[in-house]
């Protein structure tokens, strides 16, 4: 069922809160599985139900037309069940395609599908040199790139990003386990120039990059341990309509309150795998 949402109207509803639709690559989960563990959330005792993580992911879409996105879609590949999560396929700013170079071999062939893609679809492909796991790891806020390192992502490929695309590039490290990803600890809100608004986990980073972001983010939303725990932060704004796992109900509550309208969307059985909303969604930024 289609979530329809009349942009501007919501729009006018929420003074300074401005939806732009977006531009988004998705992976339907045809071979979604769990077979490996390469991440605490996955556990291949645990049968997968694969339609069901279609009918889910179908939500994600619907509501994603329903906002006014433009949707573009990558063929998955039997064999590789994890490429669901498109947001690890590289980062797209400025027409440029930054490739994935994955941490782990099980989920190394991706990154040549998802390059594949970009250069037919008319992005310049930037081949990596670090390993990197795309927008996993990389958030645009404003004009600038946070970047997390620590699980996946190397350090180094956050001096990559930095030349590839003249940006100020922020590193952020992860200390959780759980929260292998920068996505699953940080959400951007909203990304324009000098409105730049994000919600974080603070027990999911050490120190200096907690004194980082208290430093240039004062007004971000805290979110709490539990709705971290079904990856809540793992969502996708427009800069007023947030798509958030439903089961986040104080993150919810604390979008609400600060203009925007949260959608819910249940990605439980695509949890299993260890990813959320912003996992299944990686922006195209021409
Ligand atoms: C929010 N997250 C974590 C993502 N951006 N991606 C999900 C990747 C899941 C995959 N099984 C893995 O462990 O790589």
């Amino acid at each position: 069922m289609a979530v329809t949402v009349d942009p501007i109207t919501a729009a006018r509803t929420a003074p300074g809160r401005v939806p732009i639709a977006r531009s988004v690559l998705m992976c339907r989960p045809e071979h979604f599985t769990v077979v490996y563990r390469i991440n605490p959330w996955m556990d291949p005792a645990l049968p997968t139900d694969t339609d069901l993580a279609v009918r889910q992911w179908e939500m994600l879409y619907d509501t994603y037309v329903g906002l006014g996105f433009d949707v573009q879609l990558i063929d998955p590949v039997d064999g590789l069940p994890d490429m669901v999560y498109a947001a690890n396929g590289g980062m797209v700013v400025d027409g440029i395609a930054y490739g994935a170079s994955f941490t782990h071999p099980e989920r190394q062939p991706e990154g040549s599908a998802y390059m594949e893609w970009f250069a037919q679809n008319g992005f310049d492909v930037a081949e990596p040199e670090n390993v990197n796991e795309g927008e996993g790891d990389f958030l645009l806020v404003g004009d600038t790139i946070l970047a997390g390192t620590g699980f996946r992502s190397d350090s180094k490929s956050h001096e990559e990003i930095a030349r590839i695309y003249g940006r100020e590039v922020v590193t952020l490290t992860l200390v959780n386990p759980s929260f292998y990803h920068l996505d699953t600890a940080v959400a951007v809100l909203d990304s324009a120039t000098g409105q730049e608004h994000i919600a974080y986990l603070p027990s999911a980073f050490d120190e200096p990059s907690l004194e980082i972001l208290r430093a240039r983010h004062p007004d971000a939303i805290i979110v709490n341990e539990e709705d971290a725990a079904v990856l809540g932060l793992n969502s996708f704004s427009d800069g007023y309509n947030v798509v958030i796992a439903a089961r986040a109900k104080d993150f919810e509550r604390q979008l609400r309150e600060r203009g925007y309208n949260p959608i819910g969307v249940d990605l439980s059985e695509l949890l299993r795998g260890g990813g959320g909303v912003k996992c299944c969604t990686l922006e195209l930024r021409r």
